[in-house]
């Protein structure tokens, strides 16, 4: 695992957004902090706002009030290109349809977010070689197409690109809804696994309650403004992907 900086992955305080000119929607959340390498499970009813809030750790809409601190840097309140870079650095996606540039070979899909990020990271290539032999993906698929993949190997790339920056921070946007139960678990497995192994807190959100057992720590949208995560009684140690390896143990 790499070493990092002795601060929380995640922190909010006084965290507050309402949509402008609406009353009915908001978000409180008076303080949350979650230590690096703490697995976050984000659960709501449709409507109850997980998207919003993703969309507010990753900067993409700005906090009425409060402040988000990623990895120890302030994103919120910043100006808008502030928050680009600070994201870019700092915070791994994995979305829903997974997002890969179908045309790009895999490891030109992983290389892309060392060049949003201004390709902070000296040996990114090695390093994208590196994670994807980790999760599976063996050299003779690295100049395919991501539209030649079958689903299972693009969200490998997906995870692989997520984590290339080293990021405090991988943000997973119900990447699973799509997946039947088998499939779902294989790949939040090899998503915990990777993330543990990189030290990078995972917070991982969806409807799809029965994902919660994988999950130590759980946070309900209804239960936002108490500010707390809640310790989840079902997490079992013995069959908790936290604790799972998969593919190579190559260097994160
Ligand atoms: N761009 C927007 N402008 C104004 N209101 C919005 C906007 N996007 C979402 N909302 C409102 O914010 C609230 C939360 O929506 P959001 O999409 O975050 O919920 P969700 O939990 O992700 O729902 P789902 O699971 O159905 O995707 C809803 O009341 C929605 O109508």
């Amino acid at each position: 695992m790499l070493s990092k900086p002795n601060f929380p992955a995640l922190e909010l305080k006084n965290f507050h957004f309402q949509w402008p000119g609406q009353q009915a929607f908001s978000l409180d959340i008076p303080a949350v902090s979650l230590a690096v390498g703490q697995h976050l499970f984000i659960r709501g009813a449709s409507g109850s706002g997980k998207t919003t809030l993703l969309n507010l750790l990753c900067g993409i809409h700005r906090l009425t009030k409060g402040e988000i601190h990623i990895g120890g840097h302030l994103l919120q309140p910043q100006s808008g290109a502030k928050r680009d870079a600070i994201r870019a650095r700092n915070i791994g996606v994995v979305f829903q349809q997974l997002n890969l540039i179908s045309y790009l070979s895999v490891l030109d899909n992983v290389l892309l977010a060392g060049e949003f990020a201004g390709n902070k990271l000296p040996d990114a290539k090695a390093r994208a070689q590196s994670l994807l032999t980790a999760l599976g993906m063996s050299e003779t698929l690295w100049q395919k197409q991501a539209q030649q993949l079958s689903v299972g190997q693009q969200q490998r790339v997906a995870i692989a690109r997520a984590l290339l920056n080293e990021p405090a921070l991988l943000i997973a946007d119900e990447p699973t809804s799509a997946l039947d139960a088998d499939n779902r678990d294989a790949f939040i497995r090899l998503l915990l696994s990777e993330a543990d192994r990189c030290g990078t807190t995972v917070i991982f959100v969806s409807h799809d309650a029965q994902l919660a057992d994988y999950f130590a720590a759980v946070l309900r949208m209804e239960n936002l403004a108490a500010g707390v995560v809640l310790s989840n009684p079902l997490s079992n140690p013995q069959t908790n992907p936290q604790t799972e390896t998969t593919g190579e143990q190559a260097p994160c």
